[in-house]
């Protein structure tokens, strides 16, 4: 019998290659989808625009934090994308999917933690939409200036160039291991799992680096989302090289983690490798390390893939996908 093919037998990469073609471009694009933002013409120049989802248990759990959590985080991830373009965040607009029985007190709290996080890049919150749904969702759109820049894309990388990274590494993971063995914010928690658990509640891409990073000319930059293998993996495919990451570089992060990994039963190393919602930036440069950043790897020639220590070509897949384990 014919089988009907369903979306949770494709990988979210496998699911745009059927949908994006299908879409249509104006005069005005730029880039279209398949890096971190767009870029879109504009009669004075060029910005960018990207969109992220929050889906109520599916990104945050509402019982392990506040909505001011649940706010800050809709606006970060989206300004990790544009920051990845190398672009300055400039503007957001915000729509929200409520369950009718939600308290507004939520809300509110949710709209103190959006504008907490808004403030710290100078980004304004200029409108929205509301409806009611089964669950709380919340779809952040934000579009950054390129102030005259390229905009940095994943395909920039070759044979050569050093792999950077800014910000942190498994420890949203490892904030979401410890919320899921139990604990609550409000929990007594050993200064690292506390730490974990904010990390993962409150992401603090490295925005002003990601810019700093940008005018000196990286040549390739993406935010780590869903993990730095499979992210990586997507640079690596982009660019038509490997990335050949090293072990001893990611080394003092898997020794940080190691103890919080041990009292939860996982492993640290897969946390590190393929945990995502650090919001981190993973760059490529030819030239000197970005300040802010530090070297992960380097980039050789070969068939698209990340290699650890150039050993055997992960799979590109390990990290997040909405729909398939692969
Ligand atoms: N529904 C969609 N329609 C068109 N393009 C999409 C859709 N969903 C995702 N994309 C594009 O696919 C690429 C990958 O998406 P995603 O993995 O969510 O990126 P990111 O990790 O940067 O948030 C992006 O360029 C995005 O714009
Ligand atoms: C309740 C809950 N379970 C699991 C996770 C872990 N998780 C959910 S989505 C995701 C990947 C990143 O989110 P995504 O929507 O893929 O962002 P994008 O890649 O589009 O920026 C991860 C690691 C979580 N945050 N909350
Ligand atoms: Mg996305
Ligand atoms: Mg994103
Ligand atoms: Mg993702």
């Amino acid at each position: 019998m014919h089988q009907v093919e369903r979306v949770q037998d494709l990988t979210e990469d496998e699911l745009l290659e059927r949908v994006v073609p299908l879409l249509p471009a104006s005069a005005a694009r730029v880039l279209g989808p398949g890096d971190d933002a767009a870029v879109v013409a504009a009669p004075d120049g060029r910005f960018v625009v990207t969109t992220d989802v929050l889906v109520e248990d599916r990104h945050f759990r509402r019982a392990w934090g506040s909505g001011a959590d649940v706010g800050w985080r809709a606006v970060m991830q989206n300004l990790a994308d544009v920051a990845a373009m190398g672009a300055r965040p400039t503007a957001i607009v915000t729509s929200l999917v409520l369950p009718g029985d939600l308290e507004v007190a939520w809300v509110e709290d949710f709209a103190h933690g959006m504008a907490q996080a808004c403030r710290i890049h100078a980004v304004g919150a200029e409108g929205g939409d509301l409806s009611g749904g089964p669950v709380v969702m919340v779809s952040v759109t934000a579009h950054g200036d390129l102030e005259g820049r390229a905009p940095v894309l994943r395909d920039g990388a070759r044979p050569g160039a050093r792999i950077c990274h800014a910000g942190r590494l498994g420890w949203s993971a490892a904030g979401l291991a410890v919320l899921e063995a139990g604990f609550t914010s409000d929990d007594h928690l050993e200064a690292e799992a506390r730490d974990a658990v904010g990390r993962f509640l409150r992401p603090r891409p490295p925005v002003a680096a990601g810019l700093r990073a940008a005018e000196a000319g990286v040549e390739a930059m993406m935010d780590v989302s869903d993990g730095l293998l499979r992210d990586a993996g997507r640079m690596a495919r982009a660019s038509g090289v490997v990335l050949d990451l090293s072990s001893q570089a990611i080394a003092a992060d898997v020794a940080a983690l190691e103890a919080l990994a041990h009292a939860c039963g996982q492993d640290a190393l897969s946390w590190v490798l393929t945990g995502g919602e650090d919001h981190g930036l993973l760059a490529v440069v030819e030239g000197e390390v970005p300040e802010g950043f530090r070297q992960i790897g380097t980039v050789r020639a070969g068939e698209p893939a990340v290699t650890v220590d150039g050993g055997p070509p992960s799979v590109l897949g390990s990290g997040w996908d909405h729909f398939s384990g692969r």
